[in-house]
């Protein structure tokens, strides 16, 4: 068999080999509005611009005024006006009050605020008193800076910036945000049974799958289908798909069929293996290949085992070269299941988790192994199972999420 797989690598290694090519990225960086910076990770710190809040304000609608003016006044102090968010205060002065909404600013002169419906207002004198109980001195009121102080880092440099921190820069009056440029991906898929008219004709589901992942992590993809088993037009696209992006991913072609072809054209293209095949299951043909640092993620057709390699190397890949600082967030829970794996081989099970009160039962789904597509939709966690270390019943493990976090 041409290619065959005589220098497998295992699941770790094939991990720290494709990590140590992920140069960093977050120094290219392009201004994008607020409003589109969802999902994009931050290439620089961002400092605060202000403190927060900006001033002394008032936590509560109703009154503010100086503390031990209203002790010493059994009949209270007299209001003078109302303050709302966005006025600026007058000067309070001996034995006033004042109106303030949530949000103004305390006026100098006051140290304390109290509840409109805490206090009672005379509309003889027009002056208001506590209707019980005094509040303490400094009561109500939010501290200039009590929640961060200008210069604090608001954001840090490979931040995936979503709703949370799109409310924090707003709320410093940022406009226009620096984040990584986003890698360019060519996915491109291959072979004969692709092609509409072929007599035994296959829907090509792997590269809207790859897209939608891929763009989901922040890549900005482009996809080709070389519907036939022709090396010199396989060739063709790859050589240019290559030239106009930062990497490539193909699916199919990679295993040891006469009509494989994706390991042969790259390296007539110049491309050095990285390595070829992975003691996974499913993914085993998985092979990367590298010119210039620009990597070829080769992932098989089978549509399981595209996905698995898509997850556990490519989107790990992804994230060290955008700069993106945060892990995957994994999940634990009890297995209700045993699973023996194959010597030597690291599996990457599908798996369904679901709440049980206290915590999260992972239960195995049914599945015909790495053509399998629907047991992606069901499931909602992938399990994996390093050799020697077999799933036993009631074991806490840790799964990753299908959705991206
Ligand atoms: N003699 C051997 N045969 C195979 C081996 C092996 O070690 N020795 N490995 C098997 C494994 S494991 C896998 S996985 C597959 C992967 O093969 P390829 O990557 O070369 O993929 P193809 O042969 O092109 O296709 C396999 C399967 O997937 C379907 N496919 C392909 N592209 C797409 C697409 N874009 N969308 C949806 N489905 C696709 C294709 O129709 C085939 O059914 O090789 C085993 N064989
Ligand atoms: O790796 Mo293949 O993915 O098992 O069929």
């Amino acid at each position: 068999m041409r290619n065959s797989f005589t220098g497998l690598v295992d699941y770790p290694t094939a991990l720290q080999l494709v990590l140590a090519c992920a140069g960093k990225r977050s120094d290219q960086a392009e201004n994008v509005p607020l409003s589109h910076s969802n999902g994009r990770i931050a290439a620089q710190d961002v400092l605060a611009v202000s403190d927060r809040p900006v001033a002394d304000i008032s936590a509560m609608d109703g009154y503010a005024f100086a503390h031990s003016a209203m002790a010493a006044a059994p009949a209270g102090l007299r209001v003078v006006g109302q303050k709302v968010a966005g006025d600026m205060p007058s000067v309070l002065k001996m034995g006033e009050a004042q109106g303030i909404l949530t949000g103004a600013r305390i006026p100098p002169g006051a140290d304390c605020v109290m509840a409109g419906e805490r206090m009672q207002l005379d509309p003889q004198t027009e002056c208001v008193r506590p209707l019980h109980a005094l509040a303490e001195q400094g009561a109500n009121i939010r501290r200039k800076g009590e929640e961060f102080t200008r210069g604090t880092c608001l954001i840090r440099r490979g931040q995936a910036l979503d709703w949370r921190h799109i409310a924090l820069l707003a709320s410093q009056n940022v406009q226009q945000v620096a984040v990584v440029r986003p890698l360019r991906i060519a996915v491109v898929a291959n072979g004969a049974e692709l092609a509409a008219d072929a007599p035994d004709a296959r829907a090509d589901s792997n590269t809207p799958m790859l897209a939608a992942l891929l763009a989901s992590a922040g890549a900005e993809v482009e996809t080709h289908v070389v519907s036939s088993d022709d090396a010199d037009q396989l060739r063709a696209v790859l050589c240019s798909a290559w030239e106009h992006s930062d990497m490539l991913v193909t699916t199919g072609g990679i295993s040891v069929g006469d009509t494989d072809n994706v390991l042969d054209v790259l390296k007539e293209l110049g491309a050095g293996v990285l390595f070829r095949g992975v003691k996974i299951r499913p993914g085993k043909p998985l092979s990367i290949l590298e010119q210039d640092g620009k990597l070829a993620f080769c992932l098989p057709g089978n549509p399981g085992a595209s996905a698995v390699c898509a997850l556990v190397f490519l989107l790990p890949y992804l994230r060290s070269v955008m700069g993106d600082a945060h892990a995957p967030v994994l999940i634990s829970g009890t297995v209700d299941f045993e699973l023996v794996p194959a010597c030597d081989t690291t599996h990457f099970v599908p798996v369904f988790c679901q709440s049980d009160g206290l915590g999260w039962r992972i239960s195995l789904l049914p599945t015909v192994g790495a053509s399998d597509i629907i047991v992606l939709t069901r499931a909602n966690a992938l399990l994996r199972v390093d050799p020697h270390a077999p799933v036993i019943a009631g074991q806490t493990r840790w799964v990753l999420p299908l959705h991206i976090n």
